[in-house]
């Protein structure tokens, strides 16, 4: 489904003496399968709307190779870009034209015919909420309604690829479930395969099959969020010791099964590899030694746990920090929009 190998995209910013070559993407490799759900995450910055752009075919790599769906980026891609559904970051231009017929119009651009790209338009915008806007002009539609329709555009022609570039961004909670639930939808009724870029941890711990992380331009981890889990930082144990004195002992006997214990009053942490397999070995050691718990508490670990064992940094906090701010130029655009049959 989508192959990529070595790709790179670098920018020449700036002039004179304030020129710079900033590596956007720098030798990511990618294999995704048929079905797959993946969930792209990474801080401001880090390369994924370059990495979704160049994939789109709407810049030409620096270096590197990909296909998707079997056609090449560079030398078939008016062939790329008719097989995928692509819903951008910063939304689509909209015409004056009336909501309804700009997605009419977008589905027959795809060889679709007026009555069926109706049918699945008006489907599409049950589903999104957007019921009775159909008539209305995008200029005159919150920035939320904007966003949905901007997803019912990259969906409307049914494509079995479908890109989505942070799509819940600015939806609000009752919009981002439905949107979750139109993406498990695609995979599971219609088999697509779905490629998102998101900041939010949950979305892809929810709906992905398969986590990639990348950072500074190159893929740091690639698997499921469990694994992830599983691997770099494991289950946090929180034992609330009845009593005082016993806290030194319930440390010693948690840091034979657990790595980063410390203790705080009465709460005793640390992190074991799978709690389920360990902690109840703990709790027998415990009451052998008549050491009685107030609480016990076990917290799987987040994506933001893996991502800051990897990196040395919280997701969440690299989210706040601003990227560069170099201006766009020199890019190689190779062509926007969708595809003229
Ligand atoms: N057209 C451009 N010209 C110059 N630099 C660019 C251009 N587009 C992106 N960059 C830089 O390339 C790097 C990667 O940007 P990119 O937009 O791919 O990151 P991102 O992971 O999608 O971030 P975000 O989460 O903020 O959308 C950043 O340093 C960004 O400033």
């Amino acid at each position: 489904m989508i192959h990529a190998r070595g790709l790179v995209q670098t920018f020449h910013t700036g002039r004179g003496r304030q020129k710079r070559e900033v590596k956007a993407v720098d030798g990511v490799d990618l294999d995704i399968a048929e079905g797959e759900v993946v969930g792209f995450l990474g801080p401001n910055g880090a390369g994924k709307t370059t990495t979704l752009r160049m994939l789109t075919t709407l810049l030409r790599p620096t270096a590197g190779t990909a296909t998707v769906n079997g056609y090449d980026v560079v030398t078939e891609s008016v062939m790329v870009r008719r097989s995928i559904g692509y819903v951008s970051q910063s939304g689509g231009a909209f015409s004056q034209a009336q909501a309804g017929d700009e997605v009419v119009d977008h589905g027959m651009l795809y060889g679709l015919s007026r009555a069926e790209v109706t049918r699945r338009g008006r489907e599409l915008f049950a589903e999104m909420q957007l019921d009775g806007l159909w008539d209305r002009q995008p200029k005159d539609m919150s920035g939320g309604q904007k966003r949905r329709l901007d997803i019912v555009m990259g969906l409307v022609h049914d494509p079995t690829l479908v890109f989505l570039d942070e799509p819940t961004t600015g939806l609000d909670p009752q919009a981002r479930a439905n949107l979750w639930g139109h993406i498990r939808r695609l995979r599971t009724e219609r088999g697509a395969t779905v490629f998102l870029t998101t900041h939010y941890l949950d979305e892809a711990d929810e709906l992905a099959d398969r986590i990639l992380i990348i950072d500074n331009g190159r893929i740091v981890a690639a698997d499921t969020a469990d694994n992830l889990k599983a691997q770099v930082s494991g289950d946090l144990v929180d034992l609330e010791v009845a009593d005082d004195t016993w806290v030194a002992r319930s440390a010693e006997k948690l840091a034979s099964i657990a790595t980063q214990v410390e203790t705080d009053g009465r709460h005793v942490r640390g992190r074991v590899r799978r709690a389920g397999r360990e902690v109840p070995g703990l709790l027998r050691d415990l009451d052998s030694v008549g050491v009685a718990l107030d609480s016990i508490e076990v917290m799987r670990p987040t994506l933001d746990d893996v991502f800051l064992t990897l990196t040395g940094r919280s997701l969440r906090d690299a989210q706040d920090e601003k990227p560069d701010g170099e201006q766009p130029a020199d890019e190689s655009v190779l062509a926007e929009g969708v595809p003229q049959p």
